[in-house]
């Protein structure tokens, strides 16, 4: 299958690299997009096999699978051309989907598919399996270094300077859906454990600003009738953006690879 990739930051380039070398099996990268034209050329330059360059359309028309992994606004224009054009879309920034439910109206009418990775995140597959009995409760607490957290809209409009803190802030707290809107490219995660569980308006979230971390903690402790469990993970940094664990791009290229295996682990 033909691979395409819309955005060559952190994650993007990583399975970039990966796909090049052969690593997944039944893919091979076709084409990637980018913004400016130096860092496409800098990322072919670092691939064996370089790649053509397209815009969202032309990615949608040659590729099978396309990887989104683009800053979070861009979704709705990479997701629409895919979709109606039938293809499989695997989207990273996945607090998006939250916003653009239509999206995934479009989809099922064209017979377009939407994956969402584990990505920075572990569990979903217990979640998956709760969900089928009953979820009472999900709650999340995302931990993070303030250079992970500075930009943000939410910090943005409120004038909240974190650069000076000494102990732990909590920044927000709520359902996953009003974080959502204010925390855009930090919740993904948390978009895709209410996703597979108890849906963004019943998952409750904290977010934190901790001087104390030098990596993203997201804890999740959840209460079923099948089971009670807690899980936590704390991702270490890529080195390309130290907002995004290096274990996300991981979580694509195993995703890939599990979706021609002949031996599958795990929901
Ligand atoms: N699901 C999960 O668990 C996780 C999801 N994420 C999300 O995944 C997404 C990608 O993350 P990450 O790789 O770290 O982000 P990066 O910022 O490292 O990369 C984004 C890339 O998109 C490129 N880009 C910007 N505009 C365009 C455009 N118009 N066309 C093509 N490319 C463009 C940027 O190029 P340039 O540098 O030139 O602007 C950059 O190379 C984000 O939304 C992030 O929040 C992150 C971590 C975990
Ligand atoms: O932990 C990560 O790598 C990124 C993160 O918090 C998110 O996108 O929700």
């Amino acid at each position: 299958m033909k691979v395409g990739i819309a955005g060559t930051g952190a994650i993007g380039l990583s399975v970039a690299r990966a796909l090049d070398a052969g690593d997944i099996p039944g893919f091979q990268l076709a084409a990637i997009s980018a913004r400016r034209a130096e860092r496409a050329a800098e990322v072919n330059g670092a691939l064996a096999t370089p790649v053509s360059v397209h815009d969202f359309a032309g990615l949608a028309e040659h590729c099978d699978v396309i990887i989104e992994c683009l800053p979070p606004q861009l979704f709705p224009e990479i997701a629409r051309p895919v979709l109606l054009a039938g293809k499989t879309l695997i989207v990273l920034s996945a607090s998006q989907l939250l916003q653009h439910g239509e999206l995934v109206d479009l989809a099922e009418e064209h017979g377009g598919k939407i994956i969402v990775p584990s990505g920075a995140m572990l569990g979903l597959d217990a979640l998956k399996a709760a969900a089928v009995g009953t979820i009472t409760s999900v709650s999340m607490t995302t931990r993070k270094p303030v250079a992970g957290l500075q930009g943000a809209p939410y910090l943005v409009k409120n004038g909240i300077e974190l650069s000076g803190i000494t102990e732990p802030v909590c920044i927000m707290s709520g359902s996953v859906s009003e974080i959502a809107r204010e925390f855009p490219a930090n919740v993904n995660v948390a978009a895709a454990i209410s996703l597979a569980g108890l849906g963004p308006d019943r998952t409750t979230l904290e977010i934190w600003a901790d001087p104390g971390v030098t990596r993203n903690v997201h804890s999740v402790q959840v209460a079923s009738d099948s089971s009670d469990f807690t899980m936590s993970i704390e991702g270490r940094p890529s080195d390309e953006n130290p907002a995004t664990g290096r274990i996300t791009a991981q979580s694509v290229i195993a995703l890939l690879r599990q979706m021609t295996a002949t031996l599958r682990i795990g929901t």
